[in-house]
């Protein structure tokens, strides 16, 4: 039985989510030969292909060259791309944006009539096959074009499809989540050295903690608050530890913190309505 042709994956701007998501789908099986990506820097094109073997080219063989053109650059820098796109993207492609903030409509507008259209937000531990990648389609991206990001980005991780108005929210929760949590974790390796641990050992401690704590969350089926209390004991060390993690605020912060991205993630947006 010969196997379906998989589709030819462009990447348009191969920074930190770029590279991540190429070297994601390499990990994940897919061929040096089904990749191609732009980069504005000759010289980092030159690296990434040397480090992938993956080819490089320019914006409008790229995007002949690709079945699904993943938009990976900064949301500000996406007009000048698009100027780029909009003569040599047809309907028969399919375009993916990663952007933060910047809607469906936008690439719409800027695109020949009928290219269809699903903005993603994933996050970096595709690296890792861990991604989380939240899809919506645009006015003309089909199921079949959802499946068919669903299969691309599910060889590096889970995927999940969500109405677009909700992308902003989401881009606060997962696309910036790996950051929030990596926040602590560097924060407790410090609490380590602050109580004389060497580093090394307090990171040890630290990352463990944070694998099995996720692995408890992904694979047994508790609710947090369950697996919390299990580990706090009356008149114990943990709930010593919880009392000064409310008294400091810990819980508001982090809701503060994450409704701000969401606005910011919705400025990014507004920013590209406007202009
Ligand atoms: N980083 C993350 O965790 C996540 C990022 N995203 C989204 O992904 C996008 C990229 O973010 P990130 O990877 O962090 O940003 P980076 O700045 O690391 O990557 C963007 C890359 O695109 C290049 N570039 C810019 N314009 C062009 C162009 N016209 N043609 C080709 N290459 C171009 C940049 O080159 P140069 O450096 O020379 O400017 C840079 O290498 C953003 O829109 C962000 O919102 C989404 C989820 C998570
Ligand atoms: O910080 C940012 O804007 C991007 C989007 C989500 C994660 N990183």
């Amino acid at each position: 039985m010969t196997e379906a042709k998989r589709p030819v994956v462009g990447v348009f701007g191969a920074g930190k989510i770029g590279e991540a998501l190429l070297s994601g789908l390499l990990s994940g099986g897919r061929d040096a030969g089904e990749l191609v990506f732009t980069e504005r820097s000759a010289e980092r094109a030159a690296q990434l292909t040397s480090e992938y073997g993956i080819a490089s080219a320019d914006v409008p063989t790229a995007a002949r060259t690709a079945d699904v053109l993943v938009v990976a650059v900064k949301p500000q820098d996406i007009e000048p791309l698009l100027d780029e796109l909009a003569g040599v993207v047809t309907p028969d492609k399919l375009v993916v944006s990663l952007c933060a903030g910047l809607p469906t409509a936008l690439f719409e507008r800027r695109l020949a009539e009928g290219v269809p259209v699903v903005r993603v937000m994933p996050n970096t531990p595709m690296v890792v096959g861990q991604a989380m990648s939240a899809l919506s389609a645009g006015a003309h991206a089909s199921p079949d074009h959802l499946d068919l990001v669903s299969e691309v980005l599910g060889v590096v991780g889970k995927v999940v499809v969500v109405p677009e108005s909700q992308q902003d929210a989401v881009t606060a929760l997962s696309g910036s989540g790996p950051a929030y949590f990596f926040y602590l974790v560097e924060a407790m390796i410090d609490a380590g050295i602050l109580l004389g641990l060497p580093r090394a050992v307090a990171q040890d401690l630290i990352v463990q903690s944070a694998v099995g704590a996720a692995t408890m969350l992904a694979q047994g089926g508790n609710h947090p608050v369950t697996l919390r209390e299990a580990v706090t004991s009356p008149a114990g060390t943990t709930i010593m530890a919880i009392r000064e993690l409310e008294k400091h605020g810990v819980r508001a912060a982090l809701i503060a913190a994450i409704e701000a991205a969401r606005d910011r993630s919705q400025q990014l947006g507004a920013a590209h309505e406007q202009g």
